[in-house]
């Protein structure tokens, strides 16, 4: 029997899981589950954390199903997850209250209070080397003790989502390096927690004490528990690997783990990054200088609104994906002078927490569905050129774009994405990047340094070069114009 690996993703929108055979490289089945997400007023958006452990088994159940395996022969398990969700349990591992999420900016006051603490941006930057943006942990923290003290009182462990899920796989708590970077509360400088904020939050040092220790990429959680692989199916001796946030592991899964690529992400949230030796010098504060989840740095940017929006514009007008997707492909670039700014969550990148979204340039004749889902897809695409044309800025360089992701998967916007950013674009034969990255980190992990990560990305991540798109001159002409327009339009909001 080959060497199989089971790689989880809990995103936003659901939870994916794929069975890898990292001896041949291949992945053997796929399975997913959705999620819901609760949204509420003042930017909250949370979720019940008992759905991802049944998506989890769902996910599990199907991907092992198609690749016709038992689940006794996985020999590693490796969990990423969406960043920086907040998840709080009691002294008895009680889950609290719903995850507030990533793109949650309900507690955007409290990430102003804590930034100006730390002495605005720079010395932010200074001293944890990014800049805490709304979303981020921390203020999530802050958020509950001023909002639901009896909560509060209650704190014995904070964990992020894959640290949670690991937590329930395994029963212990610990956190890896390159999820613990968008926490907040860690210097991604010296790779250690900041106590000194979790102190300003809460002098009785609950916080401190609640903290999961850390750990390195290629270190193991520990095994699974009885009665979790008895629920999935799987060898209790099976090892459970550090997993990371999705996209540390998106990073691994697209063979990001050397200088000169870039991967860009269309999930729920869009993501562009790129692997560097060292923390970024002077970012913007819009770039977040992550650690990687392979020993690196992996600065990012992130916008709040990508599929998230797509998806509302598609409930709006009743449309199934295929159809929104031929719908878009109808409208002419620029959509008849008709744009959207997507800004239905606020927005991370460009920095407009409390943004709101609109729809400009709607006449008697330019009003039709196709012009609005191809305005909801340009507008949405925009974003990510602004925070590309940031991570330009700070010296990251490539000549090709790796594309994941649930969008990838659209043609148009594959098309879309190599216009807007006049870049060649290529998707890796797994959209599912994240998912692919755990599988192999568990792989790397389980060989204890028989077998290196490089190997392992060079056998297991495969491009797929029926994808590749290239900018097409007189596209990126057009799309230089209307992102010129973009830019007007959030400098106009900005003021
Ligand atoms: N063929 C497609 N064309 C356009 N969008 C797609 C396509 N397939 C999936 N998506 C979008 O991708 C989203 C899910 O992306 P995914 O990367 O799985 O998100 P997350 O990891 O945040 O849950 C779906 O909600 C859908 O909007
Ligand atoms: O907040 C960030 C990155 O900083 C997001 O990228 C989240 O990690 C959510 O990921 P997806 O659900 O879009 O995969």
């Amino acid at each position: 029997m080959n060497n199989l690996f089971l790689g989880i993703d809990c995103g936003t929108q659901g939870t994916k899981a794929l069975v890898l055979d990292s001896d041949t490289g291949q992945v053997l089945g796929i399975g997913s589950a959705p999620h819901t997400l609760t949204q509420g007023e003042h930017g909250r958006r949370e979720q019940d954390t008992e759905q991802w452990l049944n998506a989890l088994a769902l996910a599990t159940g199907q991907a092992l199903a198609q690749a016709n395996i038992d689940g006794q022969h996985i020999r590693g398990i490796s969990v990423s997850g969406q960043q920086h969700g907040l998840v709080l349990l009691n002294a008895q591992g009680q889950v609290l209250r719903p995850a507030k999420l990533w793109c949650d900016t309900q507690s955007t006051p409290e990430n102003n209070q804590l930034l100006d603490w730390l002495g605005g941006e720079s010395g932010c930057l200074e001293r944890l080397g990014l800049v805490i943006a709304p979303g981020y942990t921390v203020s999530k923290l802050l958020w509950t003790r001023d909002h639901h003290p009896q909560i509060f009182a209650q704190i014995a462990h904070i964990l992020l989502p894959h640290d949670y899920l690991n937590h329930w796989l395994t029963g212990r708590c610990c956190s890896e390096y390159g999820d613990a970077s968008g926490t907040g509360y860690f210097n991604v400088k010296t790779r250690q927690w900041d106590l000194g904020i979790l102190r300003h939050i809460d002098p009785g040092g609950r916080l401190e004490r609640a903290l999961p220790e850390l750990i390195e990429s290629h270190q193991p959680v520990g095994t699974l528990r009885p009665e979790v692989a008895r629920l999935l199916g799987l060898n209790p001796q099976a090892v459970v690997a550090s997993g990371g946030g999705d996209n540390m592991l998106g990073a691994i899964g697209t063979g990001n783990i050397e200088p000169g690529i870039i991967t860009m992400s269309l999930g729920s949230s869009g993501t562009v990054y790129a692997f560097d030796q060292q923390p970024p010098t002077h970012p913007d504060a819009s770039v977040a200088g992550f650690c990687s989840s392979t020993g690196g740095w992996l600065p990012l940017i992130c916008t709040l609104n990508l599929t998230t929006t797509t998806s509302a514009v598609r409930e709006l007008l009743s449309l199934s994906l295929n159809d929104f997707n031929t719908l878009a492909g109808q409208a002419p670039i620029g959509a008849e002078g008709v744009s959207m700014l997507p800004f239905l969550n606020g927005e991370r990148v460009p920095a407009l927490p409390d943004a709101t979204g609109s729809i400009q340039g709607l006449t008697l004749t330019t009003m039709t569905p196709a012009n609005i889902c191809r305005a909801a897809l340009e507008g949405t695409t925009y974003g990510l050129r602004y925070g590309l044309d940031l991570l330009r800025a700070n010296g990251v360089q490539s000549q090709t774009i790796r594309l994941v992701g649930g969008g990838s998967k659209s043609p148009l916007w594959r098309q879309l994405v190599a216009d807007i950013m006049n870049t060649p674009v290529i998707c890796t034969e797994q959209s599912e990047a994240a998912a692919l990255g755990a599988a192999i980190q568990a792989a790397w992990c389980v060989s204890a340094g028989k077998q290196t990560l490089a190997d392992l990305c060079q056998r297991c991540v495969r491009l797929d070069p029926t994808s590749e798109s290239r900018p097409i001159a007189e596209n990126v002409q057009a799309y230089e114009q209307l992102y010129l327009r973009y830019r007007q339009q959030v400098a106009a909001l900005s003021e």
